[in-house]
Formats: C-alpha cells, sequence, structure tokens
C-alpha cells in the first residue's frame, strides 16, 4: 500500500480535452442516421455503451459489472465477450478464450445494426486480442473510448499475458481516458509503483503527454482518508474528484466498474453537445469540464455502491465481494414512492386498539425503532407520544448519508450548498407558518413566542443570505421537498385547528436541535463545516424548543380527541419532510 498525503489541487479547467469527435450521429460506417426527433426531451437521449471485456459468472466484475454499472450510470448497455472467465469473488481458476473469429463476428454483430455512443475496453488478456480490437476501432471510429488497462485481478491472479504488455502500451494513444490502478500505470510507464499520490500524478501527467490520452489516478490501491481519483489531461492540468476511504472488503469489480460507469456519463456528455449542436450546428466536442463532470458523478455513484456491497451477502466473505451497482437506484425508487406515509393509513396499533386520540397511547402507530432520549425532554404525555412515535423517523435522519457526511466532515461542497439554498428559501415560509399560528394563539405568552420565532426565522435567513450564501451559487427556485414541505406548515398553520398547525411546526424545532446535539458533538476544530456545527447547541435556541414543546402540550390538552390525532399525523408527517429535507441534496446532485 503505497501512502496518500494529501491530493494536489486540481482544478477543473476549461481546456478541450484530446477526445477525439467524429459526428456523433453518425453510424459505424460513417452514413449519417436519421436525426433524434425534436420531441424527445434531453434527458430522454440514452447513450449506447458496448463493454469489450471478459467474464465473471459470479457477477462482480468484467462484463457482468460493466452492464450494470452502464444501466445505472444511464446508458444501454451491450457487451462483446473477449474471454470467459471462471472466477468467483476468492480468484480466478481458469479462462478459455474463444477464437479470433468469433471475437470479429460478435464485433461485428453489433456494430452493423448499432450506433456506438461509447466504449470501454476491460480484460483483453493476450497481444493478439488486443490487436483485433484495436484494428476493428481504428475501422469502426467511436467518440468515446475508454481503456481499463486491466492486468491482475484483485485476487492477484493475471488477466493479461506479460509478454502482451506492449501491444498495450500501443494502444493508449488511440483511446480517450485510460483508468490504470497503480500498479498497472507503473507498468504502462515502465515505472515502480507509485508510492505517493504526488509520484502517481507525474507519471500519469508523463504518459497523458506522451499519449494525449487523459489518464485517471485512482485512489483505490493508496491509503489516507481520500480515496478519490484525479483526471489528468495531457496538457498537463488536471482535476481531482473527492470519495472518503471505505473501510470494505467489497472492491471486486470497482475497477470494472469505474471504467464503465465513466463511459457511459461521458457518452451522456456528449449526447447533450449533440443536442445543442442540433439547434446550433456547434460541433459536438467534449471539453475537461464534462471529463471531470463525467467522473464526478462515476466517483460518488461507486462510492454509495461500495458502502452497499456489504448488505449483498454475495461470497464466502474469504475474498472480496462485489459492490452493489442498484444501491443507488433502490434509494432513489424508494425516495420516490408515491405510496400514503403509513402513519396517515394505520387506524389501529399493533394490539388492535383503535387510534381514536383518547389517550397519549391511542395517537399513533407504535414505532418499530425506539426513539431514544432526546436532548430536550418532553413536556409532557403528549409530546412524550410524538416523540416516542416518531423513533423511526428520527434514526432514519440520522442515518442519512448528508447528516453523516456533515458530522464527519466529508460532506462535498456543492451538496453543502444545496442544503443553504433550500434552507434560505424554506425559512421565509416557516417565518409565515410561525406568523400565522401567532396571530392564532388565544394566549398571550404563545402569541409572543410564535411571533418571536418567526422574526428569529426571518432574521436568520438574511444571515444566510449575507453570510453563507453570499458567494456560492444559488438555484433561485424551490425543490419539490422544501415546496411541499412549507406549503403543508403554511396550510395547517392557517387553515387547520390551532393545535394542528402547532404539532405540525414542531419537528422543526425539536429535530432540529436533536440533529444538531448530534453533530455539534462531532465539531473540532479542523472540521471544514466548524463554523456551520458551531451555531448549534445554543441555550436559547434549547429553550425556545422547551417552550414550544410546553406549548404543543397545553393545546393536545385541550384538545377534542379527534383534533389531538390529527395534530399528531401533522408532526409525524413534519418528521418525515424533516427527514426529506435533509436527504434532498442527495437525490438532486449526483
Ligand atoms: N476502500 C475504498 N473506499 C472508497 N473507494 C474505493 C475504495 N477502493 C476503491 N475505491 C474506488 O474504486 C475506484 C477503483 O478502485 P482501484 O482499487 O483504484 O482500482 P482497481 O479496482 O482497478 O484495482 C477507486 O478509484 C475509488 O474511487
Ligand atoms: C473479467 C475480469 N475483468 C476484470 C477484472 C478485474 O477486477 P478486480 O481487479 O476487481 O478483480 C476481473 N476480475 N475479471
Amino acid at each position: 500500500m503505497a501512502e496518500q498525503p494529501t491530493a494536489p489541487s486540481c482544478a477543473p479547467t476549461s481546456n478541450p480535452s484530446t477526445l477525439s469527435n467524429p459526428a456523433p450521429g453518425a453510424s459505424a460506417s460513417g452514413t449519417p442516421r436519421a436525426p433524434q426527433t425534436a420531441q424527445v426531451p434531453q434527458a430522454a437521449r440514452v447513450p449506447r455503451v458496448l463493454s469489450i471485456a471478459g467474464t465473471d459468472p459470479s457477477g462482480g466484475a468484467g462484463i457482468q459489472a460493466d452492464l450494470k454499472s452502464i444501466a445505472a450510470s444511464g446508458g444501454y448497455g451491450m457487451c462483446v465477450t473477449t474471454s470467459l472467465v471462471a472466477q468467483n469473488t476468492c480468484g480466478v481458476r481458469e479462462v478459455f478464450t474463444p477464437p479470433l473469429e468469433f471475437l470479429t463476428a460478435q464485433l461485428a454483430a453489433v456494430f452493423d445494426d448499432v450506433t456506438v455512443d461509447a466504449v470501454k475496453i476491460g480484460m483483453l488478456g493476450d497481444a493478439d486480442t488486443i490487436r483485433t480490437v484495436r484494428t476493428w476501432l481504428s475501422e469502426h471510429p467511436v467518440p468515446v473510448v475508454v481503456l481499463d488497462p486491466v492486468m491482475i485481478a484483485s485476487s492477484g491472479d493475471r488477466l493479461l499475458q506479460a509478454e502482451a504488455e506492449q501491444a498495450l502500451r500501443d494502444l493508449v494513444p488511440l483511446v480517450n481516458v485510460i483508468t490504470p490502478n497503480i500498479p498497472e500505470l507503473a507498468v504502462l510507464c515502465e515505472k515502480e509503483p507509485a508510492q505517493t499520490f504526488d509520484e502517481a500524478h507525474e507519471q500519469a501527467a508523463n504518459l497523458a503527454a506522451a499519449t494525449g490520452t487523459t489518464v485517471i489516478v485512482k485512489g483505490g490501491h493508496l491509503c489516507g482518508q481520500d480515496a478519490g481519483n484525479t483526471a489528468v489531461f495531457p496538457d498537463g492540468t488536471c482535476a481531482h474528484v473527492r470519495t472518503p476511504r471505505l473501510d470494505s472488503r467489497n472492491t471486486h469489480g470497482t475497477g470494472c466498474s469505474l471504467s464503465s460507469s465513466l463511459a457511459t456519463r461521458l457518452g451522456v456528455e456528449l449526447l447533450q453537445h449533440a443536442e445543442v449542436a442540433e439547434h446550433t450546428a456547434e460541433q459536438s466536442v467534449l471539453t475537461s469540464e464534462d471529463t471531470h463532470r463525467a467522473l464526478q458523478w462515476s466517483t460518488r455513484w461507486l462510492h454509495e455502491s461500495i458502502a452497499a456491497g456489504a448488505g449483498l451477502q454475495v461470497g464466502s466473505g474469504e475474498g472480496h465481494g462485489p459492490v452493489d451497482h442498484a444501491a443507488r437506484a433502490r434509494r432513489l425508487e424508494a425516495a420516490a414512492s408515491a405510496y400514503p406515509w403509513h402513519h396517515l393509513l394505520a387506524t389501529t396499533d399493533s394490539e388492535g386498539n383503535t387510534l381514536d386520540g383518547t389517550s397519549p397511547e391511542r395517537l399513533l402507530p407504535v414505532s418499530p425503532v425506539p426513539a431514544g432520549e432526546a436532548v430536550v425532554k418532553p413536556a409532557g404525555p403528549w409530546t412524550a407520544a410524538l416523540w416516542a412515535a416518531g423513533g423511526e423517523t428520527w434514526h432514519q435522519i440520522l442515518d442519512l448519508p448528508f447528516v453523516r457526511a456533515l458530522g464527519d466532515g466529508t460532506l462535498d461542497e456543492d451538496l453543502f450548498a444545496f442544503y443553504l439554498d433550500q434552507d434560505a428559501l424554506y425559512l421565509r415560509d416557516y417565518s409565515r407558518a410561525l406568523a400565522t399560528l401567532s396571530a392564532r394563539a388565544d394566549t398571550a405568552e404563545a402569541q409572543v413566542h410564535w411571533a418571536a420565532g418567526a422574526h428569529e426565522a426571518i432574521a436568520a435567513e438574511s444571515q444566510l443570505h449575507e453570510g453563507w450564501l453570499a458567494n456560492r451559487a444559488r438555484l433561485g427556485g424551490p425543490s419539490p421537498i422544501t415546496m411541499g414541505y412549507t406549503n403543508f406548515l403554511r396550510a395547517s398553520a392557517a387553515g387547520d385547528d390551532y393545535v394542528v398547525g402547532a404539532a405540525a411546526i414542531l419537528p422543526c424545532y425539536w429535530l432540529y436541535e436533536e440533529v444538531g446535539a448530534v453533530l455539534s458533538s462531532q465539531n473540532h476544530a479542523d472540521h471544514p463545516y466548524a463554523e456551520w456545527l458551531s451555531m448549534y447547541g445554543g441555550e436559547e435556541f434549547a429553550a425556545d424548543v422547551a417552550r414550544s414543546l410546553a406549548e404543543v402540550e397545553r393545546a393536545f390538552e385541550a384538545a377534542s380527541p379527534a383534533q389531538r390525532v390529527r395534530a399528531a399525523q401533522a408532526y409525524l408527517s413534519a418528521c418525515v419532510y424533516e427527514r426529506e429535507f435533509f436527504d434532498q441534496a442527495h437525490r438532486a446532485l449526483r
């Protein structure tokens, strides 16, 4: 393991990369195809991506990993098999290489019928295979070619004959991007494996300059907290994408997955250019920014896939398990569910008692996950019942990648900026909901309390604008989640019974305080978000939370059973909206 002290500062550049760009609408034979219909929205253009690689019947690496990665990255996957490999998570047992004529027959079957937008090349095995693929691609140019120079599997088994290394070196200038790991980079450069990131970067810069090919330096084989990737461009510029190192054995096929995802995302970028070109006749050229964006997408997606890999329970555990290519798709599918939230459907608790609001026990379904202790204690039995019922949602919030990364300092700046932007929009409407509640309160004390909250929320919003948001790009509009949450709060405060409005408002006080307590306990002087985290945990806000709890408790006591049920449901709905609000940056940006 080589050491990785710090990643060099590699800012994205505006220089065009060296990617060659035949007209993307052209077929392999050069015959122009009919233009895509104007009705097809931009997002619907799906790149057709071909993997030329070996197999892994256990599904974690090779062509099987490539097809999953291409689909997960937004492409249509195809594959041409170079070698059939009997392998699993523990190692390679046997390799069977079909005759070269059959390799050519597969390539011809694809290219005769399909326009290929991007190619990923993986295991080639021997020099004859390399030459056959090379000749084919010279005669059938494809706009994006990413070469993963597979030499040795993570199990230590050879996947490229030693005498074929020169043939692989000769292939490098003919492709757009290569994704060698540290030992493979050394072989391509005919040097010793780099021990530090700077050494790897130097090898990559020399190789990129000599071949005209963009080299991705991959951090997986280095150590240090950042396992990220750097695109090193032939002109000497570079762009780094950070990714926190995971303590995981599920790294079988990470190289295959990254390279095929990258080929797909480069295809997406190219198709977007082509879309513009159809309208403005601009020439379609992939830039360094495109490559940086594509690498960012693929690196983040792979991080989520590695993190979820162990959950698959594939393999005996003795080798290296696969990554979970579909983890993100499953997360987003669950997030997109339009099914009504459980607490809005439940009419009885687990023992069959009707949830009729006659006692704190008959208010909401029991949470399957115990809530644990709140830092700011409930004000009485009604708010204690609310806290207990929100246990599952509360633990989901603590588990969100956004909350975890904000706490441990690994949160990417663009995700944080998205959150701040939405937070500012939220606070404006939250202030309005509080002002409405103040107007409806039946005691002077409650009226003053909610009015003070309304004032503080709008003051916090203008502080965000003047400070945190002053130098950050704004989206300029609320997300569907921000809009859903604020509309729900304003409607509850203005159009429903007072107790319902007060209960809906509560999670923004209470959960925010509780999340803040967890986050501020992780703060330290070198924390990248130290200033933000230090804003949590003030005694004044904790006292405001306690006052809000006391007022909600009082309103519950005074309410009818039916009002209490609706208020409790509104409380839990707001808890769910809190979760969605914290999670939304990870759904919007990829
Ligand atoms: N332990 C890890 N934690 C986080 N990301 C990792 C880890 N191991 C690998 N990766 C990601 O997978 C990519 C490819 O892995 P790497 O080991 O460098 O290449 P290969 O799989 O070709 O040997 C890395 O660049 C990195 O983004
Ligand atoms: C067919 C094939 N291609 C590539 C790899 C490398 O993957 P890893 O380095 O993760 O073992 C592999 N094991 N099998």
